[in-house]
């Protein structure tokens, strides 16, 4: 396992070491002891999440608030994804940036998003499938979200726009302005 930082602190990239032989292939998709090593993460994960999408489909952005907001490790083990990580912590030098980075069942990349971030992805294959861990409990009602097409946060997604599969949730969630005012 190998950690890339990014541009935003605290949000990691993990490479994983595959192992590979006449069979196929080997790798540990986590292992507490060497990703708390690596990240000096002191957190511990409750729950995993699973879900699959289409193509063009974009999940977020969301995030759980205050006591509820939950760190993730994200990975795709089919298809190919564009997952996208935004600073949305206070005081933060890089708040309202966003970190996009392509995971997919070939490069089996994950990414580590801290507390604080709001989290979305796209998905860039014919059918995705999602899995990751949170470090809190879902709480429904300590959800947010931030539009994914919002102008300002301007993420390119790399899909066609105008294609964008969203849940209703998703297509009324508040712009990046209206989320900075309330
Ligand atoms: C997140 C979650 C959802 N649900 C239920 C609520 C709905 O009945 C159904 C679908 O929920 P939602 O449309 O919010 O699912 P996604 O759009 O995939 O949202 C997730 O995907 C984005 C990319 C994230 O980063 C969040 O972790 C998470 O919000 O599952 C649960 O029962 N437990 C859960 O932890």
């Amino acid at each position: 396992m190998e950690i890339i930082k990014t541009p935003l602190k605290d949000c990691v990239i993990i490479k994983n070491n595959i192992i590979s032989d006449n069979r196929g292939y080997f790798f540990e998709s986590f292992n507490e002891k060497k990703f708390k090593a690596l990240t000096g993460w002191d957190g511990h994960f409750v729950q995993d999440n699973q879900s699959q999408s289409s193509f063009s489909v974009v999940r977020g952005i969301h995030f759980q608030k205050g006591e509820f907001a939950q760190a993730k490790l994200v990975r795709v083990v089919q298809g190919k994804v564009l997952d996208v990580a935004v600073d949305l912590r206070p005081g933060s030098d890089t708040y309202g940036q966003h970190f996009s980075i392509e995971l997919s069942d070939d490069n089996q990349y994950q990414l580590f998003v801290p507390r604080g971030f709001g989290h979305g992805f796209s998905v860039l294959s014919p059918t995705a499938t999602f899995l990751y861990k949170c470090d809190n409990g879902y709480n429904k009602s300590a959800e947010g979200g931030i539009h994914p097409l919002d102008k300002t946060l301007n993420i390119d997604w790399r899909i066609n726009a105008a294609d964008a599969i969203l849940s209703e949730k998703d297509s009324n969630a508040p712009s990046f302005e209206d989320y900075l005012n309330n």
